[in-house]
């Protein structure tokens, strides 16, 4: 069965539903413990992973996916340049801090980037993002867009809009791989590689009235590859 790709106001729509029955730390919790088990399942030898932390909900899935990558046995490190003072995301970046987990101060440079990490995982810009993107975000997204290392990204390749796919057709993240999260949104349809679908999360009843046409996650996991 194929999901339908969502809108951007669709999937917002759907977050704000869920949030009427859900925390969003639950949410976030599962949402990124199903990108670290998508992440083991592909990428099993690639044990040095850049976490690359974004400022919004999708930077948590990230900083949530990090602390679960580190208990699979990953060296991950994480670089957070804007921590938004919520308790939130506070909490999160402790419970990396308490696994041990590095945060660097600087974003590496290309050749670093090429050589000392196997994965980059893009937790940037979620389903929020409105294009272009602000200025100070825009070398880390030039790096990342530079590397050989490849790339996994949660929900949306960052830089992408949300429904259009690449804003610039010559210069823009190709992700190795992309995890969505509850549904893929319309970008989705512009992406081509490793797929996943991650958050195992949405009652059928959402399901039904979202028409989200869900595939079948396969027993126990919280991924499936799409
Ligand atoms: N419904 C779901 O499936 C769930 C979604 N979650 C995650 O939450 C994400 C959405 O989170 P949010 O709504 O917080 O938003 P995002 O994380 O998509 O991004 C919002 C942040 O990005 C900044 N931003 C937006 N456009 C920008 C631009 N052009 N340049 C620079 N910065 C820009 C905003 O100022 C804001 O700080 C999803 O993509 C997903 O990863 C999960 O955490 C929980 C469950
Ligand atoms: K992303």
């Amino acid at each position: 069965m194929q999901p339908r790709y969502l809108k951007q106001a669709e999937a917002i729509k759907l977050d704000e539903e869920l949030f009427n029955y859900f925390g969003v730390e639950q949410l976030m919790e599962l949402a990124g413990l199903s990108c670290a088990s998508a992440i083991a399942e592909e990428f099993p030898e690639s044990k040095n992973v850049l976490v690359v932390v974004g400022p919004g909900n999708n930077g948590g899935d990230g900083l949530v996916c990090a602390r679960h990558l580190k208990m699979f046995g990953y060296l991950p490190e994480i670089f957070y340049p804007k921590r938004p003072a919520k308790i939130l995301y506070e909490n999160l970046t402790k419970q990396c801090e308490l696994f041990e987990i590095p945060y660097l101060s600087s974003f590496p440079a290309h050749e670093e980037l090429n050589t000392k990490y196997s994965l980059i995982v893009d937790a940037l810009f979620g389903f929020s993002f409105k294009p272009p993107i602000r200025q100070e975000f825009c070398e880390i997204i030039n790096t990342m867009i530079q590397t050989s290392t490849p790339c996994c990204s949660i929900d949306i390749p960052s830089g992408w809009d949300v429904e259009n796919g690449p804003v610039d057709p010559a210069n823009h993240l190709k992700p190795a791989m992309l995890i969505s999260l509850s549904a893929p949104k319309l970008s989705a349809s512009f992406f081509r590689g490793i797929h996943y679908l991650g958050g195992r999360f949405i009652a059928p009843a959402l399901a039904t009235k979202y028409e989200l046409n869900l595939p079948n996650y396969p027993s126990t996991q919280n991924c499936v590859r799409l």
